[in-house]
């Protein structure tokens, strides 16, 4: 029976650690490229002013009093946090309300023009119209002759590596996209993750999605594959509710994936093809539950969302947030064991990431040892390491 292990929950406020470069840096940044993206008038600038003195240097101040999810972060533990510094409270709580506070800003749950605008869009759609992206699905022709067991493992490492897609991340290291990714995985339970889903199962997988555009295709093309070739028979993918950590994934940012799909020349077309139809007789749904732009962890998932994970045949949490929450955003000794930190979760779960924050489980001493020697802690947050962990 695993043990419940516990670390300590990672704060903001070290001082040079990666969470407050997050909290000081990258959130002003943020900032900057959505005022700079749109045409806003100067009651947002305005608001945008008032967001980046409040997240630097500020205290959590309560939500405005017509907020539609008032009780949701009454429930969340917006009172405890109220009146504390963005730094001295759990970070994965700063970040999370970070974006909740910046769509206030640019009006996007106000009745008004701005309603409903996603300040992140034009990234995400520059993104997907990228040339990259033209490259990578002009290679799905290439797997067209292969077995289907080897084209099933091409898709999912290019799901895996998708990951690096994260327009946030790229935000405050330019260079991240040029840097190679490094050969191996840090934990690779793959041949787990494949006989819970064998050729033919007939189950159903959940997909936590992380990033749209360059990772959220990949991960369409491996769920595409999944259904075609009878591994399961039904698929929900879960994706936010709202614009979120700039690139995470929205039902708008599902369409546009899918109509670059069906769009597209060659091989790619034939899977947009699968995906829209799967939609259309739902054997494909997706899911925006407000629980996905929580600040919590999914050891707090609510009962509806925890009974319809516990039906899961499996469940692919995809990329370093989701991560962080499924394992709980602490400062783990990187050999606790994945099967322990994850024991709260209702039913198998893999985790698909590339490292891009501290928290990390599930090692062995020799990997650490090697990563250690090798980077010192630049492992944990350069982008460059993955992982496929499991927990059947
Ligand atoms: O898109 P992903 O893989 O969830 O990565 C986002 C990660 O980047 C961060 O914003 C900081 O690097 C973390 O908050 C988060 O873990």
């Amino acid at each position: 029976m695993p043990h419940t292990p516990t670390a300590p929950v990672i704060l903001g406020n070290e001082p040079g650690s990666f969470p407050r470069g997050v909290l000081a840096e990258r959130h002003p940044a943020i900032i900057r490229q959505v005022r700079e993206a749109f045409p806003y008038g100067p009651d947002r600038h305005g608001a945008l002013d008032a967001l980046l003195a409040n997240c630097t240097k500020g205290t959590i101040e309560p939500l405005p009093a017509d907020a539609h999810d008032r009780d949701l972060w009454a429930e969340w533990g917006l009172a405890e946090y109220t009146g504390r510094s963005w730094y001295d409270i759990p970070w994965l709580w700063s970040e999370s309300w970070f974006y909740r506070r910046l769509l206030d800003a640019v009006g996007y749950f106000t009745p008004g023009p701005w309603q409903g605008i996603d300040p992140f869009r034009p990234f995400k759609l520059a993104e997907l119209d990228a040339p990259e992206t033209d490259a990578e699905l002009a290679a799905l022709d290439d797997l067209t002759d292969l077995p289907a067991a080897d084209r099933a493992r091409a898709l999912l490492h290019g799901s895996l590596w998708g990951n690096r897609a994260d327009l946030g991340f790229r935000l405050s290291d330019a260079s991240a996209d040029s840097k190679e990714a490094a050969p191996g995985l840090v934990a690779d339970d793959s041949d787990t993750l494949w006989s819970l889903l064998p050729p033919a199962g007939a189950g159903t997988l959940h997909l936590v999605a992380d990033n749209a555009g360059r990772e959220l295709v990949p991960d369409l093309l491996l769920v595409a594959h999944l259904l075609d070739h009878g591994h399961v028979e039904r698929a929900v993918l879960h994706v936010k509710p709202y614009p979120y950590y700039v690139s995470d994934a929205t039902t708008a940012d599902v369409v546009d994936a899918l109509r670059r799909l069906v769009s597209a020349p060659g091989a790619a077309a034939s899977y947009g093809r699968t995906l829209w139809s799967a939609a259309t007789d739902g054997r494909l749904t997706i899911r925006a539950h407000p629980f996905a732009a929580a600040p919590l962890p999914f050891a707090h998932l609510p009962t509806d969302l925890r009974a319809e994970l516990a039906t899961a045949t499996l469940t692919i949490v995809k990329g370093d947030l989701n991560y962080r929450r499924l394992v709980g955003d602490r400062l783990w000794p990187p050999t606790t064991p994945f099967a322990d930190v994850t024991a709260h979760f209702p039913g198998p779960v893999a985790a698909l990431r590339t490292l891009k924050s501290d928290v990390i489980t599930g090692l062995d001493t020799e990997t650490e040892a090697a990563l250690v020697a090798a980077e010192g802690q630049r492992w944990r947050t350069g982008g460059t390491h993955a992982l496929i962990q499991v927990r059947p």
